[in-house]
């Protein structure tokens, strides 16, 4: 079970930097293989430091969603704030955090990100359901679009793309906008994979006013009722999933060349789950809806080749 660091009167002596990067790649490996695999396809100079934004990030993920739950607190997430001040201010104060203080210096970055992804946390304290889909945005802005910002920064821009004629009177671009959209994307897939769970929790992120465009109640969502209300509510969420996956799909070429490949790796997973949601039905209740394993290794060399040729 992830904790909080012990106070820092009680801290023992830190780990060295490899050993703390060594823990996030454990860490990383544990919960998430298929990001892990990814990652492997970046340079060995920017894996470990994606390692260290993971494991920031499923760290504090766990305070609100994992077994310690229910002691997290308002005051539990700004004492992980002022922890993020004090990574940024080049002080680590767990084991975990002297990767990430590497991390930060090497390849400087935004604090505001990470503080905008506590933020996201936040809001599963306190809140169980959205009203509209710009009350989720913001939300998937937060716990998902973050790591778009985050990871670019490590893993770099390649600017030789802004290198056309036309491009000499503009700004050259910067993909920010579909940075955030693979995460808007992702974040909005994991909805709809665990709509289930979500609601065994009482969690409802599927905003309520798309529930009541298709005559779909709340009570029926706790219920697990797929009829064809259902359907069209739930194809009408993939299709705006899709939208983002569109989006984001623009940016990868401005990307530095060796992020191209995992990027496209982790999207094509990704949307896949969407086209596993379709397979089963959209029962997404009591079908987990995932990629195989072969499917997965299957889409690596069409990632490769988008990632050359796109
Ligand atoms: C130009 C362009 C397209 C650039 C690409 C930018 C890029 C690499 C974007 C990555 C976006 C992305 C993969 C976001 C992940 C979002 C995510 C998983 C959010 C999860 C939030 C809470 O959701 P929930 O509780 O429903 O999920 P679980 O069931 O608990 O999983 C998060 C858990 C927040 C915490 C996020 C993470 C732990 C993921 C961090 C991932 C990385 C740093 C790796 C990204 C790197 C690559 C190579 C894809
Ligand atoms: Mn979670």
């Amino acid at each position: 079970m992830l904790q909080l660091p012990e106070s820092k009167a009680r801290m023992k002596t830190l780990v060295s930097v490899d050993e703390s990067y060594e823990l996030c790649r454990h860490l990383i490996a544990k919960y998430s293989t298929t990001f892990y695999l990814s990652t492997l396809l970046l340079s060995k100079e920017k894996r470990p430091a994606i390692w260290a934004i993971y494991a920031w990030c499923r760290r504090l993920d766990e305070l609100v969603d994992g077994p310690a739950s229910a002691i997290t607190t308002p005051e539990t997430l700004d004492l992980w704030e002022q922890q993020l001040e004090s990574i940024f201010a080049g002080h680590p104060l767990d084991n975990f955090d002297v990767a990430l203080v590497d991390t930060v210096q090497r390849f400087p970055m935004d604090i505001q990100p990470f503080r905008d992804m506590i933020a996201g946390q936040r809001m599963d304290l306190y809140r169980s359901r959205y009203e509209t889909f710009e009350e989720l945005y913001l939300y998937c802005y937060r716990v998902a679009g973050t790591v778009g910002l985050m990871s670019t920064a490590i893993m770099g821009l390649d600017t030789s793309n802004n290198t056309a004629p036309w491009y000499r009177e503009q700004q050259p671009h910067n993909p920010t906008e579909e940075e955030i959209a693979l995460g808007i994307a992702k974040q909005l897939t994991n909805i709809l994979r665990d709509v289930g769970e979500d609601a065994r929790r009482g969690r409802i992120y599927i905003p309520l006013e798309d529930l009541a465009r298709f005559n779909y109640t709340e009570q029926d969502l706790f219920d697990g009722i797929v009829d064809d209300r259902w359907r069209s509510l739930m194809r009408f969420q993939i299709a705006r999933a899709r939208q983002f996956y569109r989006k984001a799909e623009k940016g990868i070429s401005y990307l530095a060349s060796d992020g191209r490949w995992p990027v496209w790796a982790a999207l094509m997973h990704y949307s896949g789950i969407l086209s596993v949601i379709e397979r089963n039905d959209f029962n997404a209740f009591t079908k987990r809806a995932y990629v195989p394993q072969w499917r997965k290794l299957r889409s690596l060399p069409v990632a490769w080749m988008r990632s050359q040729v796109l």
